[in-house]
């Protein structure tokens, strides 16, 4: 179904509501927006994460990415972002779109998030970011990986993360407080 979505979430085709929630009515305003890319390695039930080891969301399990410089596009940007952070190269294809806005941050984020099934090169701890990898089927008993650890990540994240490992586009917001608490927040799938 093609309902609206909320403000700073562009969707062209009909989108499927999977998650919404929070204890705020209004989504909170926002001016600037800059792009940032975020960026997964899935394969063989396993997914690559970084754990973040200064600057925004410092302490915190995430893909690897940042902010698209202006004579970029965002594919460029998550391919050199992933060059950066983890020493490797991916043929990374888009697979959802996020806008996040958090209270005391002067702009919003629009992040593309992309996803590759292979890499070439070898994986490197940077000084931005500690890699590891994690188990895709949670609970697996088998499993000699660590499962998601999504007590150590974003708050958003346990909600599009699955639509993601699934393979299935997704769109979305968040919204932040100055302590980091997610107020309100909207999935889809599209
Ligand atoms: N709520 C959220 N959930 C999430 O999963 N990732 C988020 C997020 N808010 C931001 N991010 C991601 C997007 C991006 O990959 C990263 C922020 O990028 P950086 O910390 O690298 O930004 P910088 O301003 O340092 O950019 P660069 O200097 O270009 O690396 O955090």
């Amino acid at each position: 179904m093609s309902a609206s979505v909320p403000p700073g979430v562009v969707c062209e085709g009909s989108h499927t509501e999977k998650h919404s929630g929070g204890a705020v009515d209004g989504w909170l305003a926002f001016e600037k927006v800059k792009l940032y890319t975020n960026a997964f390695i899935v394969e063989e039930g396993r997914i690559l994460l970084g754990y973040k080891k200064r600057g925004f969301g410092k302490d915190l399990y995430n893909g690897f990415g940042g902010k698209v410089e202006p004579q970029e596009t965002p594919l460029e940007a998550a391919v050199r972002e992933m060059q950066e952070e983890a020493g490797i190269t991916a043929p990374l294809k888009k697979c959802g779109t996020l806008f996040f806005v958090c209270e005391d941050i002067d702009h919003a984020f629009h992040i593309d998030i992309f996803v590759a099934d292979e890499y070439t090169g070898a994986i490197i701890e940077t000084d931005e970011m500690r890699p590891g990898w994690f188990s895709t089927s949670q609970g697996a008993p088998s499993s000699e990986l660590p499962p998601i650890p999504y007590s150590r990540m974003w708050a958003d994240d346990v909600f599009w993360m699955p639509m993601l490992l699934a393979g299935k586009p997704f769109i979305g917001r968040a919204d932040f407080v100055q302590d980091g608490t997610m107020q309100k927040w909207w999935f889809a799938e599209v």
